[in-house]
């Protein structure tokens, strides 16, 4: 970072202490937008980069609810409000006992860059609790998410905020929340959450949606370098919406995927992973370490990442932090040839320093994961119109909003003067789309 750009992020630190995850994102944004402030001295004059790094608004609150035994249990809701500069706020909720409000502002941040990228006219938001959905009964989930909701819904709206799912927020988590906020507010308006069920007004595709796009970014990248995914060998970690619908359209896409994970270990399918087998786990609550019980020659690692098994390509797909700079190392050594984000932020930045180095195709998650918020802007315009589209149209237009980011962060990249750098092009691109807004409402 210059001393300039240094400046601002020490003061960033200085005001948010303890948040180590949001001061990475701030810094990796902020060395990308270099090139930017040099040209552009007004953004420096208007502040714009503190007022950015500022979110718009934060709220907290206690969530109270009871536990099939009848015990009282307590949690902490956040949701951030971050930019409203391009629409409602707008971005996922994530149920998990790491919740803290540092995680809800590094997930809100990044949402800013990648919703701009998507143009769409999306503001940028995030939220959620430390609640542990894990081993917790569909009747306990159902009383937290109405908990959660009884204070959530005087934030939220069309119009407002609009939150979505994220790691431990799928379909039926949105529905409990949906019908809490119905009830409350006597208000059938489908457009305030997103991911919903098809029943209660969702979309085609958005459960595939994020998945989908990370293969379709991952397939524009390598055409651009005269490549494809056709006989390629991949490695994602997670084993969630992301992980399972990426591996689902790398196998369509002609590539095979020989490992994915979960938070206790790492599968590794010499065959390649049966995602009809990780389906039947995911229905019957199984974990993946019975997934070697069900297919023989598939043995399941406790306590490692995928990261060791060589492959063409990587997806890392669970969490923040989850691929290191010895993880990087070991997989450039092994031949891989390009990596897109599935999760948000889940390489360490000198993790994408070898990457970098190694001109490794790179695909940051803001720009590779933007399918999922992307298709629940797709979900917001067919409920404001009460339509539904089919699923082939649904995709055709997620495909090309995938293409579109794809070009726009390539083009910005050179014109930049840091051609082929995926994440420059990212944070570029989004910054100056923000920004422009910004300038438009006036100073405020
Ligand atoms: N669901 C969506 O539409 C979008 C999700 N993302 C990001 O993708 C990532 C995964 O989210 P989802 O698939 O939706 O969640 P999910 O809850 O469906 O799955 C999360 C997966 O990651 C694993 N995991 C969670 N915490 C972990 C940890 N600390 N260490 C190792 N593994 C861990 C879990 O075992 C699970 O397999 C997150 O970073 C999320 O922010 C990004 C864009 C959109
Ligand atoms: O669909 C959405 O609004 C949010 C998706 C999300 O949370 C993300 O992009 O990280």
């Amino acid at each position: 970072m210059n001393p300039d750009t240094a400046r601002i992020h020490e003061e960033i630190v200085r005001r948010n202490p303890a948040e180590p995850e949001f001061h990475q994102a701030v810094a990796e944004v902020l060395s990308s937008l270099e090139p930017v402030l040099a040209r552009r001295t007004d953004l420096r004059e208007l502040r714009l980069l503190e007022r950015l790094c500022e979110p718009e608004r934060q709220v907290m609150f206690r969530v109270g609810w009871t536990d099939d035994h009848g015990i009282p249990q307590l949690n902490r809701g956040y949701r951030v409000g971050f930019s409203s500069a391009l629409g409602p706020y707008k971005g996922g909720l994530r149920f998990h006992p790491s919740v803290t409000l540092g995680t809800v502002k590094f997930l809100a941040f990044e949402q800013i860059f990648k919703n701009a990228l998507t143009g769409l006219g999306l503001g940028a938001g995030k939220g959620g609790a430390d609640f542990d959905p894990a081993g917790r009964s569909d009747g306990e989930v159902m009383r937290f998410c109405q908990a959660f909701m009884t204070e959530l819904y005087r934030h939220i709206g069309p119009h407002t905020d609009v939150p979505a799912g994220d790691i431990g927020v799928g379909a039926r988590e949105l529905g409990y929340l949906f019908g809490q906020y119905k009830r409350i507010t006597n208000r059938f308006d489908a457009g305030t959450l997103t991911g919903k069920a098809l029943a209660i007004g969702g979309s085609h595709v958005r459960t595939e949606a994020t998945g989908y796009g990370v293969v379709y970014f991952l397939d524009a990248m390598l055409a651009a370098r005269g490549d494809n995914l056709e006989g390629k060998t991949a490695v994602v970690s997670g084993c969630g919406n992301v992980a399972l619908y990426a591996m689902a359209k790398l196998h369509d896409s002609g590539a095979t995927v020989f490992a994915c994970s979960d938070s206790t270990g790492t599968l590794h399918d010499p065959a390649g992973v049966r995602l009809d087998v990780l389906h039947e786990l995911k229905a019957t609550q199984r974990k993946v370490d019975a997934y070697p019980h069900l297919v023989p020659g598939a043995r399941f690692v406790p306590g490692i990442a995928p990261w060791d098994i060589p492959c063409d390509i990587a997806v890392p797909a669970a969490t923040q932090n989850e691929l290191d700079e010895p993880a990087a190392i070991t997989l450039t050594k092994n031949g891989l040839r390009a990596l897109a984000e599935g999760a948000n932020m889940p390489c360490t930045p000198a993790a994408i320093d070898v990457f970098r180095d190694a001109g490794i195709a790179f695909a940051p998650g803001k720009a590779a994961n933007a399918g999922g918020v992307a298709t629940s802007a797709l979900e917001m315009q067919q409920n404001s119109t009460r339509d539904r589209w089919g699923f082939p149209t649904v995709d055709q237009r997620l495909a090309a909003i995938m293409r579109d980011i794809h070009d726009t962060c390539l083009a910005t990249a050179d014109q930049y003067g840091r051609p082929g750098d995926y994440e420059a092009g990212a944070n570029i691109a989004g910054f100056l789309t923000v920004a422009d807004a910004m300038i438009t409402l006036g100073v405020a």
